[in-house]
């Protein structure tokens, strides 16, 4: 007979949807040795449940007598094929709190250790299920961390980012990797071994060949780096700053975008005096829109001031700046000298794009070219120009799309092989163990040192080893990984 091998362990239960709340159906996963035995307490079946079939099974209090709780969906899943590699039972009940909470009860009151019989079953702890899925070798590490950015998932776009860690995918790279480096460490062992009796010239070959063979996996990985850096910008939120001057209509267009009216709009010149970030899903993305009180030369108001430079900062720590200009301005200066020195300063190598608002009130639409010429004048440079109306909703379309395409760009999301997201523990890990391991190969291989390059190498396949959890051997690895998950996952 099959034994997972955690089951020496208290079988684990817990309610799987979200607790204290009123809902249709809610579910308790129990995990465990003892998994079946509760299925027969709690039915008060002496049959043997069918795995994989879902039956309607009335649920009572263990004890004798015990009154009637819920009539519910009961699935039981043999071992050793389930999530967590033991028996798994899901009880599915009405979603009252009354009716969850008597159930919980009569699971715990199953518990017992007393000499004659030792029945351990306690309340599943954060990630407790997923930790046992690792520990029976049902997933790996980055998997599992996969299930919890694609529960954690907001957007369509960290939706589909997360599905390269929790398909696999990215383990299937990470021991390729691994494979790698541990083929190029058995050519330096066998210098190592063999040293004195070999050629020189033949040293030099094995070790020229492995040093190139490292070289070509280090790019490699450092794309994969540079690819995961662009991508956490999707797990954040793409920030995207809206400056201009009071009155160029940045609320007007933010509350357009959001379509519901989250920031004041008013015709009292600076009206917005402090930021304000509003999240929204656009096309799947992420983006968190700060809308930042307007830029103006001369303010004697003191909280005014702190809010421009507060605005100025936000621009800087922003991924996007939408620069609003007021095509209707009548003093047509369009850039003032306080915007103007901001942008050469601070926003140069930003990606900007320049929106003129207000196109209706403009009495000859041609004049759009002549404005559009002199703003790139005078900001020097050629950068995205977008003409809208609020008021009429026109130009406020294209706008999108011309930012779906950026966040396209800068999130690598057109790239064929899409964005990925990995959890911030395994990108440490990229940095510090598996690049810096290669690293220290080659300052070794500077030095002609096989014994120390050949270090470097264990302590990058050791990194990725820590990575799919190949490699962990300690307990408290596993608390970090596991304890940012919720309970009953
Ligand atoms: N005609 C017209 N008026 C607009 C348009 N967009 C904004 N406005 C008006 O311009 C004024 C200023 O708009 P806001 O959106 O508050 O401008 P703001 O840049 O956020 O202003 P501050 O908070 O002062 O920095 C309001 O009276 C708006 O109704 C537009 O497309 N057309």
């Amino acid at each position: 007979m099959h034994r997972s091998l955690t089951s020496y362990l208290p079988t684990i239960y817990a309610l799987s949807t979200p607790p204290g709340q009123r809902s249709a159906i809610a579910v308790i996963r129990i995990s465990g040795a003892k998994a079946k035995y509760i299925y027969h307490k709690l039915t008060k079946s002496k049959a043997a449940p069918i795995p994989r079939r879902a039956s309607l099974r009335k649920i009572y209090e263990p004890q004798k007598n015990g009154k009637l709780l819920d009539q519910a969906l009961v699935l039981f899943f043999e071992e050793p094929k389930t999530f967590t590699g033991e028996d798994i039972l899901e009880v599915h009940l009405h979603g009252g709190k009354a009716v969850t909470n008597g159930v919980l009860k009569s699971i715990q009151s199953l518990h017992s250790n007393s000499s004659e019989e030792n029945i351990s079953i306690r309340y599943a702890q954060p990630g407790e299920f997923s930790k046992r899925a690792f520990q029976n070798g049902r997933a790996d590490l980055t998997q599992l961390e996969g299930i919890g950015d694609l529960i954690d998932a907001e957007t369509e776009s960290q939706r589909k980012s997360a599905l390269s860690s929790f398909n696999g995918e990215n383990k299937v790279l990470f021991s390729s990797w691994r494979k790698s480096i541990l083929e190029n460490m058995a050519q330096l062992t066998a210098i190592i071994d063999f040293g004195e009796d070999a050629d020189i010239e033949d040293i030099d070959n094995i070790f020229n060949g492995v040093s190139r063979n490292v070289e070509l996996l280090k790019g490699d990985i450092s794309s994969f780096v540079k690819k995961l850096e662009k991508s956490n910008i999707l797990k954040a939120g793409i920030k995207l700053a809206l400056i201009g001057e009071p009155n160029a209509g940045k609320s007007s267009l933010l509350n357009t975008m959001v379509d519901d009216n989250v920031a004041i709009v008013s015709n009292i010149p600076g009206t917005t005096r402090d930021s304000i970030d509003v999240m929204l899903d656009l096309e799947g993305y992420k983006v968190v829109i700060c809308d930042t009180a307007g830029i103006r030369n001369k303010s004697s108001d003191e909280i005014e001031l702190q809010g421009i430079e507060r605005a100025k900062l936000k621009s800087v720590h922003s991924d996007i700046v939408l620069l609003l200009v007021d095509s209707a301005n009548p003093s047509g200066n369009f850039i003032s000298e306080d915007m103007l020195e901001h942008f050469n300063t601070s926003l140069k190598r930003k990606e900007v794009f320049i929106v003129l608002t207000k196109t209706d009130l403009l009495k000859d639409r041609n004049q759009l070219a002549g404005i559009k010429e002199s703003i790139s004048k005078k900001l020097n440079g050629n950068y995205p120009i977008c003409a809208i109306s609020c008021v009429e909703n026109t130009g406020v379309e294209e706008l999108m799309g011309s930012l779906i395409s950026k966040f396209q760009e800068i999130t690598n999301s057109n790239d064929e092989t899409g964005p990925i997201i990995v959890s911030k523990r395994v990108e440490e890990i990229l940095h510090n163990d598996v690049l810096y391991g290669l690293k220290e190969f080659q300052n070794a291989k500077a030095l002609d040192d096989v014994v120390m390059a050949s270090e470097g190498l264990n302590i990058a396949s050791e990194g990725i080893g820590k990575i799919t959890g190949e490699t962990i051997g300690v307990e408290e690895v596993l608390g970090v990984v596991f304890s940012n998950f919720c309970v009953g996952k």
